[in-house]
């Protein structure tokens, strides 16, 4: 029961919709301290719903979202102040240059005391007089991490960070985002499409399709499931995954009797293969 309270992210049954509309259904998941977690899923699917409700930003129709014990919508100042967040884009907030942003936003921390961790202002590598309007839209993600994650947050929610870096600078932050999560224990949630950055960063995945979670499982059963993984590829059937270590295990995701004597298609052993196969 302590364990629980203390989780940085338990979140419990939750379902959200819009106009009625359900998009994200029954889900729960909880994010021990220190785990890095990838969370997947196609367009649509309700990763930046189920982020916008981490945030205490949506307010979940049922269900509880807990951050450290207490209610995401009534977040302590102190709670908030351990929160670091990237979201998809960057809006507004053209008039201002990268400097008096990066000043403006620091003024209002709730935690004045902590040290700026100079290596986000680093690998930005943004001059602080460009005006906001004439940034790329690399350049603003680029800002937006820098705001989110210079002062070390304990608790970082990334909602595709990525998508408009360039290589190497993707490459940077992946890498410096490992290295602070190693040095400092910070728990991060990750939504990204690209595959390779997940399994280079996370340990834990969690794939959402149609607003439910398909599957959750952490790096040893990937490692473990790559090894033969195949798919049924018969609709009528629905959901099919089947993977066997290589001990004779096996990991098996909606199999069903039914299953039994179809020709199974062999997939290549990664990440991308089994998202395919599972969000089909
Ligand atoms: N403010 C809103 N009003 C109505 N519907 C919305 C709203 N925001 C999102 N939706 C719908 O909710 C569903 C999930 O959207 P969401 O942005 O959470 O998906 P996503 O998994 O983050 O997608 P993507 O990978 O494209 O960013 C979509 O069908 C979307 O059209």
């Amino acid at each position: 029961m302590v364990a629980a309270m203390t989780l940085p992210v338990d979140i419990n049954q939750l379902s959200k919709g819009y106009d009625r509309k359900p998009v994200l259904e029954n889900i729960s998941l909880a994010l021990p301290q220190g785990s890095i977690t990838a969370l997947l899923g196609p367009n649509g699917a309700g990763k930046t719903t189920l982020l916008g409700c981490l945030l205490g930003l949506l307010v979940p129709d049922k269900g509880r979202v807990s951050l450290w014990g207490e209610s995401a919508g009534d977040l302590s100042a102190l709670s908030r102040s351990r929160i670091g967040f990237v979201p998809q884009t960057l809006t507004g907030l053209t008039w201002f240059r990268v400097g008096e942003l990066l000043d403006y936003f620091a003024a209002y921390r709730d935690n004045p005391e902590a040290a700026e961790d100079k290596r986000w202002a680093d690998w930005a590598g943004l001059d602080r007089k460009s005006r906001i309007s004439a940034l790329s839209g690399g350049e603003r993600q680029r800002l937006a991490i820098v705001l989110a994650l210079r002062f070390s947050p304990d608790l970082l929610i990334l909602d595709e960070p990525v998508a408009s870096l360039d290589p190497q600078a993707r490459h940077d932050f992946i890498a410096l985002l490992h290295e602070t999560a190693r040095q400092r224990g910070a728990t991060i949630l990750l939504s990204s499409h690209i595959l390779s950055d997940l399994e280079r960063l996370c340990s834990r995945f969690v794939i959402l399709s149609r607003g439910r979670i398909v599957t959750a499982f952490e790096d040893e059963d990937l490692q473990r499931s790559i090894r033969h993984l195949a798919h049924a590829p018969d609709a009528a059937l629905g959901l099919s995954i089947m993977a066997q270590a290589a001990d004779g295990s096996v990991w098996v995701k909606g199999w069903t009797p039914a299953h039994e004597g179809l020709s199974l298609e062999r997939l290549p052993g990664d990440l991308e293969s089994l998202f395919l196969a599972l969000t089909r």
